[in-house]
């Protein structure tokens, strides 16, 4: 039964959906990072928010972890990279509390519009200060949105309803989508020109870490208001802070901080400066969902394999998990036969040939891929799997070329593997038989069929008589039981392929026995 632990508050629905999967959950909040590495390394999933943070040194102890899975939208507290490089799937539910922040982030420019945290507090304090408190209406006020993702398309829908403008800037949102929203697409300048509030809702990247610098807070409008429900650290603090003690800006509402749990502030001294405590996502409601979504997309993973909102491997639908599933073997079977193949010869990998035929022509291919690379890579890397393949391929120059035939196919599906190393360019396809059992069926392009025993011995050799007699007997020799023994060849008396699938492993002096058979060209033993 898989283990999953839950180290963040997350709602309770989420214990209960693991439960119901069958999956054995631990809740432990609060720990210190040296309490969470000492008991990682038990489980196969994590579940988190923003609290834990996934650290390499955590990844490092947390040696049977498959999935991290993120009730909610950031994964900046995850060190994606080391995950990816140790194989580890890591997820989030991309839109369980978009609605609930858009409306934080709405709040928000009410609270700044009227000065509500201060006139709440000034009243409360006995004072009565009706005459201290004058705010803005925000009908045909100018909404400047930064990054119109999830999150902003929400708000801008919600701020034309208060008859609004909006003015959007996100580099990726296109005219037709921006027509959809009722935006105005808008350079970085522009919206710092016009806006009379400024929102913003980008992820916090190299592009986007001060995008309100103190030269773009400059650039604003005079007594713009700023409202951060993102990421601390997408606006310049102390820029910030001067800007409001001169005047310049009016009024910025903060749910995020550079530094986290912001417990001490400049910023916090100011009149006109409100804040929450990263409260973005914090309802009832969007915690019910990232919980729900979070623990079923975890339980999907660990017990039907479907891969769903994972930020670091192709997307396997629940659907398609069981019916990719074949797919899957057969591709990382080519893949290690092929891995095997080269690693005998020692040459470098440079290239990887795949095309997909028949049924495989018409199924999502980019899961095959990645198994693919697993099995080819395995072989010469350790703790290689799906989620990692992919990237160690791309970070050791190995080209990938993808080819799909919509063409009649001998066989009902077809995969072919050529992997081109510095000396030369190796095929194998394979089919699977009765649509669910991998079977190879040519190798350097000579037909042989054959299944994929545990241990194999993989033989090219010249046609010429003898040679079965010859290596049946060497392997009877040592005591080497046959199970299936496979020929093909380009022609009479030609070059041929023998794969032989034997009960146990072959020591070296029998495969070099075999090597030595004067037909033999090339022998290798392959294990799956
Ligand atoms: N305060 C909270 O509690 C809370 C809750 C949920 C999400 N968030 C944060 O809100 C942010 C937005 O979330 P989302 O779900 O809308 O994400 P999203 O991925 O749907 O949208 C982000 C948008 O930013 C745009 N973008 C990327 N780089 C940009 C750049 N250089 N300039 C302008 N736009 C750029 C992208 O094109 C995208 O449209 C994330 O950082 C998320 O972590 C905070
Ligand atoms: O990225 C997010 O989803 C928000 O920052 C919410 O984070 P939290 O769930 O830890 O409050």
């Amino acid at each position: 039964m898989p283990k999953v632990l839950i180290s963040d508050k997350l709602s309770p629905a989420a214990i209960d959906i693991f439960k119901r999967r069958g999956i054995d959950v631990t809740v432990k909040t609060g720990l210190a990072p040296a309490e969470l590495r000492e008991i990682i390394g038990e489980f196969d999933g994590l579940a988190i928010r923003s609290a834990t943070k996934v650290t390499r040194e955590l990844l490092d102890a947390a040696t049977n972890l498959k999935v991290i899975g993120r009730a909610g939208i950031g994964v900046d507290n995850v060190d994606v990279k080391s995950a990816t490089a140790r194989g580890v799937v890591v997820m989030n539910t991309p839109y369980g509390n978009a609605i609930t922040t858009a409306e934080h982030a709405i709040g928000l420019m009410f609270a700044l519009a009227r000065e509500l945290p201060e006139a709440s507090a000034s009243t409360k304090a006995g004072k009565w200060e009706k005459n201290r408190f004058m705010g803005v209406e925000l009908t045909g006020k100018t909404l400047g949105l930064i990054g119109a993702g999830n999150i902003g398309s929400i708000v801008a829908d919600r701020a034309l309803g208060l008859k609004m403008r909006v003015l959007a800037y996100d580099p990726y949102l296109t005219e037709a989508r921006a027509t959809t929203l009722g935006v105005e697409k808008a350079d970085l300048d522009t919206v710092l020109a016009r806006a009379d509030f400024i929102t913003l809702h980008t992820p916090l990247t190299e592009q986007t870490r001060n995008i309100l610098s103190r030269e773009s807070i400059a650039r604003t409008k005079p007594g713009v208001r700023i409202i951060n429900c993102a990421r601390g650290g997408l606006v310049d603090e102390a820029a910030l802070y001067d800007a409001l003690k001169s005047g310049h800006v009016a009024g910025a509402a903060l749910d995020v901080f550079e530094v986290e749990p912001a417990k001490e502030s400049p910023l916090f001294a100011l009149p006109n400066v409100v804040c929450t405590p990263h409260l973005g996502a914090a309802t009832t409601e969007a915690q019910e969902n990232v919980a729900l979504q979070v623990a079923e997309q975890i339980s999907d993973f660990l017990l039907t394999g479907a891969v769903t909102n994972a930020i670091n491997m192709a997307s396997v639908s629940a659907e398609d998990a069981p019916r990719l599933k074949p797919y899957m073997e057969l591709c990382q079977l080519l893949g290690s036969f092929a891995g095997q193949l080269t690693e005998a010869r020692q040459g470098v990998i440079r290239k990887v040939g795949i095309e997909y035929e028949g049924a495989a022509a018409h199924v999502n291919q980019r899961p095959l891929s990645a198994a693919l690379f697993a099995g080819l890579l395995a072989p010469m890397m350790e703790g290689v799997n799906m989620v990692n393949a992919p990237v160690f391929a791309r970070d050791h120059g190995i080209e990938l070329a993808e080819t799909v035939f919509d063409r009649d196919c001998e066989y009902q599906t077809l995969i072919r593997v050529s992997v081109t190393t510095d000396e030369q360019t190796r095929t194998v396809s394979g089919t699977l038989f009765g649509g669910a059992k991998p079977r190879l069926v040519e190798v350097k392009g000579i037909k042989v069929e054959a299944d994929f025993g545990r241990h194999m011995l993989y033989v090219t050799n010249r046609d010429k008589p003898g040679f079965i007699a010859q290596c049946s007997a060497i392997l009877a020799e040592k005591g080497i039981n046959i199970a299936t023994f496979h020929l093909g060849r380009t022609e009479k008396g030609g070059d041929a392929v023998c794969l032989i699938s034997i009960d146990e492993t072959l020591p070296d002096d029998a495969l070099a026995a075999i090597r030595a058979l004067p037909q033999v060209m090339q022998a290798t033993q392959i294990s799956f």
